[in-house]
């Protein structure tokens, strides 16, 4: 995919002023007065220096006159003056100098909050699911993530440090403007032609180093998450148990290697041949107007003043051949942050939903506001649904023909792999169908804005997120609206059986739900579960007329499970409802159990239907059945425990 800010500090003029575009339309989220402050202070910083030369120049040159005639020249005179200014210029460049870092810092945090807020737009609404499974973007959006995590530069950085630029650009005019006026134009241009070259060679390898180090993003990525595992307190246990410490030694060491050998082969070939190349250039510069400077004193033709002023502005833009502490590592890697969110969001305005349009267009009644009554679903039909995940894989659903009657409950069952997560993914509209269509309500779903159709359902997936938040706010977020409500969340709680778990906890609602803070705590699988049911259930409370459940009770143990079904079934009484079960004892109740095979149904009906008709799922019912027996009296019952003979069997 083409990148959309140029790599940073690029070498040629356009990709230099696409960078500059870029850094102000960053600003854009900083507040105006703020950056025109920023700007009228970078441009005082900038010109002080050119006054202290002025003044130290005109200091200088009154120091014969005062030593032939000393007394005559008191600190009211031309020398006093001058060395007052002189002072004044240097002690302002002192008392600016924090305000030029604290200004920044405003800046950079502004512009980063109003970038952090558009990649969570982008990737939590804007990006379809299937472009985030995608290896290529998922790289662009770890780059994106870890460029505002302050580690390193972020944008706001760079915008900052391109203000910062301004003071730097500002003295430069001055001082070639203080050698046009002293040598002539040409000493002048010179000067000014150096300094704009040398920093254009460096800015140009800078930015060739950066776009070489952006195409290491994949072997970056793979080493970032070596690092982050094997220093993660989860896996702390299973790496002491299997003695994974050598081999994650070994294979940080691969990984490393992998990414920092070929970065520091182009940091040899980028950075360090031009930079002598450079300096060498700088020197050829700065001695040609030196000299030129010395011919001139030699011949009388300049005063004192001149002849100060002019030796100190030639070598201001020598020193535009240093790196620039308050910008350049700022520009370089802050704006690679910039670059994967553009392109997070393009692919989103390109590959994205309703949803992701409605911020540039549409009306809120079109894409469904949260303020909107949420519809019921209605009935839903798969009619010759087909997907694929991938253009050339294979199909995971081939011609799938299902009907979910309003106010029902439908089991999916089927063994791994079979499609059911995919299934609700279509039905949740995570992904759209490859061929075929889901018609809801009597319109198609496709035709549907996401967010109109999210609010109509309740779900939990198989994966489902353990917010380290309070047991509140784990809750509350099946609908935001309803997080402060607490009697809601009680009575969502109880529906799921997870108001013991909740009274139990040390602050109850209000304890954070992860041992990673003070005052927090952890909590079982199990206890996990009833938690995820308790915000699905709030959602369904306040008006989700659809529930998904993805394997709700994987964590349960049998009794639990047993007595989750019963409550489920009574409380969702009215509810369309769809559960992905393995445990088929667990789902016998539903009103209609679908069994997945081959990408379609295979079969369908009632437990007592299927069972009658002595097919698929009759036979995978019974060997679990044997088996739960076998364990009952061989063993503890164990969770999951018919998971594996169901497999075994069927293979
Ligand atoms: N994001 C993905 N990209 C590519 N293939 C995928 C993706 N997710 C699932 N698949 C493939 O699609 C097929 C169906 O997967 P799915 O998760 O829907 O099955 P399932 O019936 O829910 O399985 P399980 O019982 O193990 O949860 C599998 O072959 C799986 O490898």
């Amino acid at each position: 995919m083409p990148s959309t800010t140029p790599a940073p500090g690029g070498g040629t003029l356009r990709r230099r002023a696409d960078r500059w575009l870029a850094a102000g339309r960053l600003l854009g989220h900083a507040d105006t007065g703020l950056v025109a402050l920023t700007v009228a202070l970078q441009l005082g910083i900038g010109l002080l220096p050119v006054a202290f030369i002025l003044a130290t120049s005109q200091l200088v040159s009154t120091i014969p006159d005062a030593m032939s005639s000393p007394g005559r020249h008191g600190m009211t005179g031309p020398l006093g003056v001058a060395l007052l200014l002189a002072a004044a210029a240097f002690v302002l460049q002192q008392l600016l100098a924090p305000f030029q870092s604290v200004l920044g810092e405003l800046v950079g945090r502004q512009v980063d909050g109003g970038c952090i807020t558009r990649l969570m737009t982008c990737a939590l609404r804007d990006l379809p699911v299937a472009q985030l499974e995608r290896q290529e973007l998922l790289d662009v959006l770890s780059d994106a993530r870890s460029g505002f995590e302050r580690v390193v530069p972020t944008p706001g950085d760079a915008a900052a440090g391109t203000l910062a630029l301004l003071a730097r650009y500002t003295q430069l005019l001055g001082a070639s403007l203080m050698v046009t006026l002293v040598l002539g134009p040409l000493p002048g241009l010179l000067v000014a032609a150096t300094a704009i070259v040398i920093r254009f060679g460096q800015r140009g390898s800078l930015g060739r180093f950066g776009t070489a180090r952006a195409a290491l993003a994949a072997p970056r990525r793979r080493l970032s998450y070596l690092r982050r595992t094997a220093t993660s307190a989860a896996l702390a246990k299973e790496a002491r148990v299997l003695g994974l410490v050598p081999w994650l030694r070994r294979r940080h060491g691969t990984e490393a290697r992998g990414y920092l050998e070929p970065l520091w082969a182009v940091r040899r070939r980028l950075l360090f041949r031009p930079f002598i190349a450079l300096a060498v250039l700088g020197l050829v510069g700065g001695a040609t107007a030196l000299t030129a400077l010395a011919e001139q004193g030699a011949h009388g033709t300049l005063s004192l003043l001149q002849l100060s002023a002019a030796l100190q502005a030639v070598l201001i833009p020598m020193r535009f051949g240093v790196f620039f502490p308050e910008s350049d590592m700022q520009t370089l890697y802050g704006l690679a942050g910039y670059d994967a969110l553009r392109r997070l969001e393009l692919t989103a305005a390109e590959h994205g939903s309703a949803d992701s349009r409605s911020s540039s267009g549409g009306t809120a009644a079109e894409h469904g506001a949260d303020d909107d009554a949420i519809e019921p679903v209605g009935p839903i039909r798969f009619e010759g649904v087909g997907f694929r995940y991938h253009e050339h894989g294979p199909a995971v659903l081939d011609g799938l023909d299902l009907e979910l009657a309003p106010g029902t409950s439908t089991a999916i069952v089927g063994l791994n792999g079979a499609g059911k997560t995919t299934l609700v993914k279509l039905l949740v509209k995570l992904h759209e169908p490859t061929s075929g269509r889901i018609i809801a309500g009597g319109a198609d779903l496709a035709g549907i804005a996401p967010r109109r159709w999210h609010r109509r359902i309740a779900v939990i997936f198989q994966d489902f997120t353990r917010f380290h938040l309070t047991a509140a706010e784990n809750i509350g977020l099946g609908r935001p609206e309803f997080l402060g409500r607490r009697p809601e969340l009680r009575a969502a709680a109880e529906r799921a059986g997870a108001l013991e778990v909740v009274d139990g906890l040390p602050h109850g609602l209000d304890t954070v739900l992860s041992a990673q803070y003070q005052g927090g705590t952890d909590l079982s699988g199990g206890q996990w579960q009833r938690i995820a049911l308790a915000r699905a259930l709030l959602a369904l409370q306040s008006g989700a007329s659809l529930l998904v459940l993805d394997e709700p009770t994987a964590q349960l143990d049998v009794r639990a499970e047993a007595a989750f079904f019963e409550r489920f079934l009574e409380m969702t009484q009215g509810v369309t409802s769809v559960i992905i079960a393995h445990r088929f004892s667990s789902v016998r109740r539903a009103d209609r159990i679908v069994v997945l095979a081959d990408g379609r149904v295979a079969e369908a009906g009632t437990h007592e239907q299927l069972m009658a008709r002595d097919g698929r799922y009759a036979e995978l019912f019974r060997i679990q059945a044997e088996r739960f027996t076998h364990d009952r009296t061989g063993a503890e019952p164990s969770t999951g425990a018919a998971r594996p003979s169901v497999q075994g069997a069927a293979r």
